[in-house]
């Protein structure tokens, strides 16, 4: 398996309202979706478009906005040590997600939960942070081109 692509950025917030507001007017932010809850992750969520390499918007690296939504979030830990939010994980896109499963397993990579469908409706699965070297770790099958 190979480095792939730095899909998104997880950024944690405890106002989705407020982020959402510091990333128009204090970055500059041109493209900003708008905020939409996934009640089966405990989360609402938006994304931030950053440009790509060309100065495009909106095939760049996103910053993934995550509001904690519900009692049982498994935001709410974090928020918890985190008041303020912050940098919650980096997701990687792969070409194929059960191939890159058993690349992990195989290295005794903890896998968090089963292969699911994330928030770009793609296959995604967690990797625990305590074996990534400090940093939660998402990793996302790549939209299939004529997805539509
Ligand atoms: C936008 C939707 C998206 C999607 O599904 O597509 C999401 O839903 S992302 C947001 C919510 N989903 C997840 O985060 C799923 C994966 N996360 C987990 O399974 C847990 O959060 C887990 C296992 C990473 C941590 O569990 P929990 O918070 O209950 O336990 P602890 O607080 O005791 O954490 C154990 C240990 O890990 C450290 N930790 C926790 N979270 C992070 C983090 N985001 N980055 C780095 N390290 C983290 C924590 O500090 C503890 O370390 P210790 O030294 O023992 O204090
Ligand atoms: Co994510």
């Amino acid at each position: 398996m190979k480095l792939g692509r730095l899909n998104h950025i997880g950024v944690a917030t405890p106002s989705i309202e407020e982020s959402l507001r510091y990333y128009r007017d204090t970055m500059g932010a041109v493209q900003i979706t708008e905020p939409f809850d996934l009640p089966e992750q405990g989360v609402t969520v938006c994304f931030v478009d950053t440009p790509d390499s060309t100065g495009e918007v909106g095939k760049g690296t996103q910053i993934e906005l995550i509001e904690p939504l519900g009692e049982t979030s498994t935001l709410n830990t974090f928020m918890e040590k985190n008041p303020l939010g912050g940098q919650h994980h980096v997701c990687y896109e792969v070409e194929d997600i059960e191939e890159a499963r058993h690349w992990f397993e195989g290295r005794g990579k903890r896998i968090l939960g089963p292969t699911r469908i994330g928030a770009h409706g793609t296959p995604i699965f967690f990797l625990h942070p305590k074996d990534m070297m400090g940093q939660l770790t998402e990793i996302m099958e790549t939209p299939k081109k004529d997805a539509h």
